[in-house]
């Protein structure tokens, strides 16, 4: 299958679902060594291997033993992990209705067996100019664009999120807000792309040291930055926060103007809480970021290049 210049140029990976290994055959022949294909024999299997490792598209055969093509697609559709990835539907059936189920479970298109080779090639470049469009959206969306770490966008999503998850399993959550010291100082310094640079540094410096799967760092605006730690107690809080001051001091960023030290430091916040039964989630994790907040203030009098924190128990 041979790609418009430029639209299809990433790697991309299409996950050809049908109970019949000659289909797969056939269609992975029709799209080509171009496109890095797998298959999967059932609803099942595809489901898995969309959570394990998404692909860009997935060509699903409407009828299958098991939970069939149309179940699958909407149990895609109804996942976050997935729901982002187009479905083709290959279908022998040809009624309206049955049109309407593909578009109904969320199908983005469809094509009637037998198999025109051209009309298959076409659809699937469409959908794939589409989906490759569209995550550069997304990346757009919800990164920083000078650091490359998810935006303040990313961190409100997940923290409503996190927020729930801790109420329901009633377990802790903790904030970290990081700030770097005299900054603005830095800025005048050395001027404001040295000042860039630094604040993409230090983005990568807390990327280091936040390492859990289910943690989060992100730009929370200008030299700010926040971790949210989902189950993770204030101790364990604290310790990261430790690992965050050693690490920026491990990196040697020279901060001449500074009136603590020689290098780039940072303060941090940390506030940590069970949300309780009681209270509205979103109130809860408001004051969360609130008492962060707080502590980094308490951190800054204190001297700067260091946390100061506390666990929240009403
Ligand atoms: N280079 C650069 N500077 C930024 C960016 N965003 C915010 N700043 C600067 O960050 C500085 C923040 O200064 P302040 O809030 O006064 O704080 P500070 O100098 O770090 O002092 P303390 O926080 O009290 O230690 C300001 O000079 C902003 O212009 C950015 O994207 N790039």
């Amino acid at each position: 299958m041979s790609s418009p210049p430029g639209q299809l140029s990433e790697r991309v990976r299409i996950l050809v679902v049908d109970d019949q290994a000659a289909n797969i055959v056939q269609i992975r022949h029709i799209l080509g060594t171009e496109l890095e294909t797998f298959a999967a024999t059932s609803g099942e299997q595809a489901l898995d291997m969309c959570l394990a490792a998404p692909p860009d598209l997935v060509i699903l055969d409407m009828r299958m033993p098991g939970i069939g093509g149309l179940d699958t697609c909407r149990r895609l559709r109804a996942d976050v992990r997935t729901q982002a990835i187009p479905v083709i539907f290959v279908t022998a059936a040809t009624s309206p209705e049955d049109e309407d189920a593909c578009w109904l479970a969320g199908g983005s298109d469809f094509v009637l067996k037998p198999i025109n080779p051209t009309t298959l090639q076409n659809r699937v470049r469409a959908q794939l100019t589409l989906k490759i469009q569209a995550d550069q959206l997304r990346r757009l969306a919800y990164l920083d664009g000078l650091t490359g770490l998810p935006n303040r966008r990313s961190f409100d999503e997940r923290f409503g999120i996190e927020c729930r998850r801790a109420f329901r399993n009633k377990t802790p959550l903790s904030i970290l807000l990081i700030d770097i010291d005299y900054f603005k100082l830095y800025n005048d310094h050395y001027g404001h792309i040295a000042g860039d640079a630094c604040l993409r540094e230090i983005g990568h410096c807390l990327a280091e040291s936040i390492l859990r799967p289910g943690d989060l760092v992100a730009r929370y605006g200008g030299e700010e930055f926040v971790g949210l730690l989902s189950e993770t107690g204030h101790a364990g809080a604290l310790r990261v926060a430790q690992a965050i001051l050693d690490r920026v001091s491990q990196a040697k960023l020279g901060h001449a103007a500074s009136p603590i030290g020689s290098t780039v430091a940072v303060s941090i916040g940390v506030a940590t809480r069970i949300v309780q039964q009681h209270e509205l989630v979103h109130e809860a994790c408001h004051s969360l970021l609130e008492q962060a907040d707080r502590q980094l203030y308490r951190a800054k009098q204190a001297g700067r290049a260091g946390a100061a924190g506390i666990e929240l128990t009403t």
